[in-house]
């Protein structure tokens, strides 16, 4: 997994306060590493359009400029001319080289956005707002330059922002990147060393990036086992019954020697899930809340009251009987309107949805805070994992999973690892990342996916 950080301020200050490295250096090694990126996946004499803004976005655009400047057909198009110190400098040196100007959008196989980074701290005005539209109707690589433009710190997009094919991010990656709004926005997400290896930039955080190695699959090593060495989960099924059979099938797929759905209706199952009415009693993992709708209040209680790992999904996190539950060692799988609901029942925050999609990483950690011993998955275009003080983002999700039964399969898989006596933060992460690498797998098209398609998928991990 890697660092993600709020801001980087503070790792720019230890550069200069303790390494003796200058402002200077560190734009020279960002301006460098898109150049480096340019020349690696363009032809020469490609024609680049670097349009810089007035701070040291733009000096980083404006160093850009004069590191490509002969090798390829550079343009600069400075729109609110040069403004920090830095990008003073950056245009006296441009322009001692001769980097020709532009004084509008000039149509181009490149384009690279400088207009503004880290510093965006107001509204876009006018001119900014018709620029980004502009260069978003451009048919071009796009590139930007740390952050794409009108991508606030948080992440939000209050009119609108640069498009961009990848963004390459200085020193380190930020929160900005991975707030769910900004994914249209951010392409892929590349990382600028500035002027000493990433390690040693980035300092302590408690948010990390999932990567694919830290998804561990349920292998099986043991020779001498037996389907009880590999758990009995058992699934209650409310009155939307097919949730908790999506849920039971995903989690016979991923391993769980045993699957019971607990239901006191009858259902239809494949032959290899069982059926019970009660608990069964060598149950070592349980999923509940999916599809349950209307179900005796006591009944509830009780099954929440066992000591057995357990993963909450959906109805659940509209009832009060989920409280004292939080103080467990329990998965919490929302959307964001269940957590927003979940939010109001526990007393932290009485919010729009909307709202809390601008604040995701902020109501996470507010949630962690006051029930440390719960895993919160909120579910999302970037799903976010939480736990106590950490929080870990796995950005591998894809909008072939926006349908319904999607969440059905993520519970099943977190329940399935929870039976195979996996933790449940780790549960919660390889479940996450399961589901959302097997969907990437998927070959046919991308509005076409339905629950078993997607078990096929992780069954081939
Ligand atoms: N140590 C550093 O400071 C480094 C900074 N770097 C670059 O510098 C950037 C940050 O530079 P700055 O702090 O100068 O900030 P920016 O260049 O991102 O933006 C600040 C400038 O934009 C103007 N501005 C902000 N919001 C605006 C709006 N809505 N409409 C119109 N104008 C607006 C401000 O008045 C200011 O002139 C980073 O994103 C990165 O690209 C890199 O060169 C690496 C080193
Ligand atoms: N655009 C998207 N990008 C990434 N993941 C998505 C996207 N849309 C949906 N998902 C994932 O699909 C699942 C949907 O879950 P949920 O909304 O609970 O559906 P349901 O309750 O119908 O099963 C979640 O894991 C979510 O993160
Ligand atoms: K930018």
């Amino acid at each position: 997994m890697e660092k993600v950080f709020y801001e980087v301020n503070s790792l720019d200050k230890k550069c200069y306060d303790k390494l003796a490295l200058t402002e200077d250096i560190l734009m020279e090694h960002a301006a460098s590493s898109i150049a480096d990126f340019i020349e690696d996946k363009f032809e020469e004499k490609v024609s680049v359009l670097i349009v810089a803004g007035p701070g040291n976005n733009g000096a980083d655009g404006i160093a850009l400029a004069r590191l490509l400047y002969k090798k390829y057909d550079v343009k600069l198009y400075l729109p609110f001319g040069a403004k920090s110190q830095m990008a003073r400098i950056q245009l006296q040196r441009a322009e001692l080289l001769g980097v020709p100007f532009v004084q509008s959008i000039t149509s181009s196989d490149i384009i690279v956005d400088c207009l503004f980074g880290s510093g965006l701290n107001k509204d876009l005005d006018e001119t900014s707002l018709s620029i980004i539209n502009s260069l978003n109707e451009q048919k071009a690589y796009k590139i930007a330059c740390d952050i794409p433009s009108g991508v606030n710190i948080k992440g939000q997009i209050n009119q609108e922002a640069f498009f961009a094919d990848v963004t390459v991010t200085m020193g380190a990656l930020k929160v900005a990147l991975f707030l769910d709004e900004a994914k249209d926005y951010v392409g892929k997400v590349k990382v600028a060393n500035l002027g000493v290896q990433r390690t040693i930039y980035e300092e302590e955080t408690n948010i990390y990036l999932l990567d694919k190695e830290d998804m561990k699959l349920p292998f099986r090593s043991k020779k001498n086992a037996h389907k009880g060495s590999f758990g009995h989960l058992n699934v209650i099924a409310g009155c939307k019954k097919g949730a908790g059979v999506i849920a039971a099938k995903a989690a016979f797929g991923f391993g769980t020697g045993l699957v019971s759905v607990v239901s006191h209706e009858d259902i239809d199952l494949p032959y290899h899930i069982m059926q019970t009415h009660f608990l069964s009693d060598n149950c070592t993992a349980i999923a509940i809340g999916m599809g349950l709708g209307k179900y005796e209040k006591d009944e509830i209680k009780k099954i929440l009251e066992e000591d057995i790992p357990t993963v909450v999904d959906a109805d659940l996190f509209y009832e009060e009987v989920l409280l004292d539950k939080l103080q467990k060692d329990v998965v919490l799988t929302p959307h964001p309107k269940e957590f927003v609901a979940l939010l109001k029942l526990c007393d932290i925050a009485n919010i729009s949805v909307k709202h809390l999609q601008k604040n995701r990483f902020e109501y996470v950690e507010k949630f962690c805070k006051k029930y440390p011993n719960t895993v919160l998955l909120l579910k999302g275009a970037n799903t976010l994992i939480g736990k106590a003080d950490k929080i870990y983002i796995n950005s591998f999700g894809t909008a072939i999973l926006s349908k319904g039964g999607s969440g059905d399969v993520l519970s099943g898989l977190v329940a399935s690892l929870l039976a195979q006596e996996y933790n449940s933060l780790d549960a919660a992460i390889t479940a996450s990342l399961a589901h959302a690498i097997a969907a990437n797998n998927y070959k046919k098209a991308n509005y076409s996916l339905i629950p078993a398609d997607l078990v096929e998928e992780i069954r081939r991990l």
